[in-house]
């Protein structure tokens, strides 16, 4: 991933209103090339309201858009000749075979060399003989992920890529990311899944209700996810000491074991601890579902838990 680069995607302030229900509001974020953008949020939260924005397939509101420096209300046929796009509900012309479809895009997209993209159907075992109206809903996502990456675009924008995979497809389709950006090249992953956008993405932003509520790298997020730390002493102890440390909550306490909660770093607990005679101590990694899940709730009272808060209303 190269940060330094220009931003192969970028969007600010972008608003997009349906009459009046909400679509998404003033939404911002960047993409840098080469990495994995995850963007994660519940249904209706504006996921694929903003990618359809992206692909010059809605006029936004208000607000500025980038990607690859162009414009997508103008200029939305160049971007979706440099794009891969697979739409989350996706719809294919029920007649044709597997074959006549991706001859169909090969041509529109003036695409000659058949090699990657009978790699691609053999790799995920897409079935090319049968009508699609025929498929099941697994093996129409396969056909979709080979039309979306077969002509090696430079951005691949996924809605919901992995619907409908078994798991040994999304284990297939999680190899196929990582050699698409191990290529230099860029994706856009919409995802419910968090365990998806946390094995994939580089960075990720969480939309829920139209807006952004967090945007930060997955090590971020989990760096400041709270951690669960378990303290045991001997005889009586007087945690206010250690629960006056900042970011530190007592959870329960049982025999001479006490559970805390550290959102932060663990140097003054761990000092405190130690004054205080602590015997054992034993830590758990910071829980991302947790703090995916808390960013879910509490957004809906404005508040926050961690990373780079980019708008929290
Ligand atoms: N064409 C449209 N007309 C009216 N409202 C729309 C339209 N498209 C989206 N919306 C509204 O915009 C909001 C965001 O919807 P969007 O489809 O972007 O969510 P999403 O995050 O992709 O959800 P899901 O995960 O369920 O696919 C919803 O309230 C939805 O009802």
């Amino acid at each position: 991933m190269d940060t330094t680069a220009e931003p192969l995607v970028e969007v600010d302030q972008l608003t997009r209103r349906f009459g009046p229900r909400r679509g998404v509001t003033d939404v911002s974020f960047t993409i840098s090339p080469g990495e994995v953008f995850g963007f994660l949020g519940p249904n209706g939260a504006g996921k694929s309201t903003t990618i359809r924005l992206l692909l010059g397939l809605y006029r936004p509101t208000s607000g500025r858009m980038r990607v690859f420096g162009l414009d997508p209300t103008r200029d939305g046929v160049a971007i979706n000749r440099r794009v891969g796009y697979l739409p989350g509900e996706l719809a294919l012309p029920p007649k044709l075979t597997g074959t006549q479809l991706l001859d169909r895009f090969a041509s529109f997209r003036g695409l000659t060399d058949r090699t990657y993209r009978d790699a691609l159907s053999k790799r995920f075992g897409a079935q090319l003989d049968q009508p699609v109206r025929t498929l099941s809903k697994g093996n129409r996502q396969k056909l979709g992920i080979v039309l979306a990456f077969m002509h090696r675009p430079e951005l691949l924008v996924l809605d919901e890529p992995t619907s409908g995979l078994d798991p040994l497809m999304q284990d297939e389709f999680a190899h196929l990311v990582r050699e698409t950006v191990d290529d230099g090249r860029t994706v856009l992953l919409s995802s419910h899944d968090l365990e998806e956008v946390q094995q994939l993405g580089d960075r990720l932003a969480i939309i829920k209700e139209g807006r952004i509520i967090v945007t930060d790298s997955v090590e971020g997020l989990r760096r400041s996810a709270p951690r669960t730390v378990d303290l045991w002493f001997e005889g009586d102890v007087d945690t206010a000491q250690i629960t006056d440390l900042d970011g530190v909550e007592l959870r329960g306490h049982e025999d001479g074991r006490y559970t805390f909660s550290v959102t932060g770093t663990v140097a003054e607990l761990l000092s405190t601890a130690g004054r205080l005679g602590a015997v054992d101590i034993s830590a758990r990694r910071a829980d991302l579902d947790e703090l995916f899940l808390s960013y879910y709730r509490d957004a809906a009272d404005g508040g926050t838990t961690g990373g780079e808060v980019t708008d929290a209303h």
